[in-house]
Order: structure tokens, then sequence, then C-alpha cells
């Protein structure tokens, strides 16, 4: 829209998962389009990504936790007042599969029952080592009513798309995105929500 101002959107995301399942490459293969040279996660990071939903910008602040059980309640601290998490498992890795139960346990106690999930089973250019089926992984996003989507950090697949659907629900839901940094309830309609300076 000509001489429209938009307001400054922005959703916490969480990267979650167990220890090594990717869940840095991923944020870096999207921020950054390359991998990281290895370094297991201690503490907290974020990294952060505009989009455009509905011609309007959304800047995606991007964390991510570390999996080690050492540092789980710091990481755990992180959840709450996110907008979405992606949750990440091996695909090569069965026990990081079973995990997730616990992980999207974690993410309702402390994010609460109506947050955006997406499930990921990462490292699908490792076919050869494959100990979760893709059906597997449908069968559990369709139980918990969440996307899902095979992805490959290493060879760039599904990454984009799955942050592009996770922010797009975020977006759907406007009244917990964040206005200007400060948390503010979008109330009013779509149009007139993302536009401030529209006579
Ligand atoms: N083949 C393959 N390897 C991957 C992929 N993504 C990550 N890796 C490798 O998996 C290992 C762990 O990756 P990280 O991104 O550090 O895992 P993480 O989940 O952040 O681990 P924590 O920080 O300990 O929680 C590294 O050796 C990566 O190079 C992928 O898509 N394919």
């Amino acid at each position: 829209m000509a001489g429209c101002t938009y307001r400054n959107l922005v959703a916490k995301l969480v990267m979650t998962g167990d220890s090594n399942v990717g869940k840095t490459c991923i944020v870096s293969r999207y921020t950054e389009n390359t991998l990281p040279s290895y370094l297991s996660t201690v503490g907290i990071d974020f990294k952060t990504k505009t989009v455009i939903i509905d011609e309007t910008p959304l800047k995606l602040q991007i964390w991510d936790t570390a999996g080690q059980e050492r540092f789980h309640t710091l990481s755990v601290s992180y959840f709450r007042g996110a907008h979405g998490f992606i949750l990440v498992y091996d695909i090569t890795n069965s026990v990081s599969f079973q995990n997730t139960s616990l992980w999207m346990k974690d993410i309702k106690m402390k994010a609460g029952e109506d947050v955006e999930v997406v499930l990921l089973g990462n490292k699908c250019d490792r076919e050869d080592e494959r100990e979760v089926s893709k059906e597997r992984g449908e069968k559990l996003a369709w139980e918990y009513g969440i996307p899902f989507f095979e992805t490959s950090a290493k060879e760039n697949i599904n990454i984009e798309n799955a942050f592009h659907m996770l922010s797009e629900a975020i977006y759907a839901q406007r009244s917990s995105v964040l206005i200007d940094q400060n948390v503010v309830n979008l109330t009013e309609p779509k149009k007139s929500s993302s536009c401030i300076s529209c006579r």
C-alpha cells in the first residue's frame, strides 16, 4: 500500500529437541545459508531473520537452545513467551524421536496449549542410517495436530518451508504477536493492524 509504514512485528521462535539433532545447523542454514563449524550449543543464542507474510514484515527472533540434559532447566526457561517452536529429532536416532514427547510436554507446560509447533525429522540426507520411518514422523505429527517435515540442514531440504509454515501460523494467530518489541495484543482486523500510518 503506498505511503504505508508497517509496524515492527516480532515473533519469538524456539528451537528444541535432543542434543546433536541439528538445531544449530538448521538455524544457520535458514538465517545465513551456511553450516557452522560444529560446536555443541552451550546455554542460549539467538539469530534474527525477517520474513514477509501477507505483505507484512515479520521479524523472527530464533532462539537456539541446548539439547544436552545438563542445560535442560536453562533451555526450557526460554520457552515462556515463545510464539512458536521448531521441535527437532534426528531420523538416524530413534531415541531423539521418542524424546520428542518429553519436549512436547515441556512446551505445553511452559508455553501453553495453543502455541504453534512444527515437527522436523532432520538429517534426511542420511537415508542409509535411517532409524525412524517418515510414516512414524507423520503419524506423530498428526496425533499432535501439527505440521511435519523431513529436513536436511546439510542439503538445505525443507528448511525454508518449515520456518515459513510456522511464521504463517503465528501471523494468523495475530493476538500473540509482538509489536515494536513490546507485548501488545493485536485486536484490530488484519489489514489495519499491520499498517499504522495509512489514513
Ligand atoms: N548429515 C547431516 N548432518 C547434520 C545435519 N544437521 C546437523 N548435522 C550434524 O549433526 C551434528 C549436530 O548438529 P548441531 O546443529 O550442533 O546439533 P544441535 O541439535 O544444535 O546440538 P546441541 O547444541 O547439543 O543441542 C553436527 O555434526 C552437524 O554437522 C543434516 O541435516 N545432515
